[in-house]
């Protein structure tokens, strides 16, 4: 188990972590969210251990987490350290090497990643002509060369096309099967709502919010409702009670099956009254879709850091 305990961190008069303290399981895989400047890659940098916090412990199964420990964790840097000269495959086994894998062990597991990646036409080609997002690619294939015991990851899926996107989520949960606690940060919340078991969102520094996204909704105070009305007049939605948080604002560029060329409306509402609601969406027109929504990670996010 990998844990992090009360992390602090300045930068001069900054105080990038105030702290932070988070748990990942062997197999879990955790979401690490937040706006720019929150301090996730700062904590990032200190479970590696590139840089020393001034407060606070990470540990790995229990013992403090030192150098020979975190050579057994794999981690991709936000500022993705490759050699601009080197090529795809020998950098790769290179990093093996380096990892303190023998060079055969680091040969074929080097091949393993570049068939497992994609990166096979690419494999003589020097890095710095590669696209970002095969950089990208042997940036992960470094992290991952020496089988590592936990995998930490700064922002893996930022430029990636969604086919690669795919190929590291299947690559990512492997590992987490396997046994292995996954972090990484994303700003991309449907992805990590997708492959997330859990969810840690970071504001100014600490953790606001920690838990399955599941457990994100629950402490959701505010019960959405959505409301889809066909045929109403202009105007209905201002008799509804309660905080309108969304609406459609084409009414007739989203027209459903069925719907003809009628108005169409599309409401989420935070209700003061979910009868009275009912009420003056059944006045108003036809009504096609009436419920309590689930939020998504982005509004839980939204609300939560606002
Ligand atoms: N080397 C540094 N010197 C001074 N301040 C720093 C340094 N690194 C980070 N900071 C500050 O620490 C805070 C946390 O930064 P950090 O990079 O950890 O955030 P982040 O959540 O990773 O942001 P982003 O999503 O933009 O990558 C910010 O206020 C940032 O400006």
């Amino acid at each position: 188990m990998l844990e992090v305990e009360g992390l602090r961190k300045r930068y001069g008069d900054t105080v990038a972590l105030d702290g932070v303290s988070l748990t990942v399981r062997p197999g879990e895989t955790f979401g690490f969210v937040g706006a720019n400047g929150a301090g996730k890659t700062t904590t990032m940098r200190i479970v590696m251990g590139v840089l020393a916090a001034d407060a606070g412990q990470v540990r790995w199964n229990g013992g403090p987490a030192g150098f020979a420990t975190r050579r057994r964790f794999g981690y991709m840097p936000e500022e993705r350290g490759l050699y601009a000269k080197m090529r795809v495959a020998e950098q790769i086994e290179y990093f093996g090497r380096l990892g303190g894998m023998r060079a055969p062990d680091a040969r074929r597991s080097a091949e393993a990643l570049i068939e497992r990646l994609g990166l096979a036409a690419r494999r003589a080609d020097e890095v710095d002509g590669l696209s970002l997002g095969n950089q990208q690619r042997v940036q992960l294939a470094v992290a991952l060369i020496h089988d590592p015991e936990v995998l930490v990851l700064d922002e893996p899926f930022s430029g990636l096309d969604p086919i690669a996107v795919d190929a590291l989520a299947g690559v990512l949960a492997e590992r987490a099967a396997a046994g292995a606690p996954v972090v990484f940060s994303s700003h991309q919340l449907d992805l990590v709502e997708r492959l997330c078991d859990s969810v840690g969102i970071i504001k100014a520094g600490r953790m606001v919010a920690q838990g399955t996204v599941a457990e994100l909704r629950a402490r959701e105070s505010r019960k959405r409702l959505r409301v889809v009305v066909t045929g109403a007049e202009p105007g209905w939605i201002d008799r509804l009670p309660g905080e309108v948080v969304a609406k459609t604002d084409r009414p007739h560029a989203a027209v459903p099956q069925g719907a003809g060329d009628e108005r169409y409306d599309e409401v989420i509402l935070v209700p003061s009254d979910d009868q009275e609601a009912l009420r003056v969406a059944a006045s108003a027109g036809r009504v096609q879709h009436f419920g309590w929504q689930e939020p998504s990670l982005a509004e839980i996010f939204r609300e939560v850091v606002a």
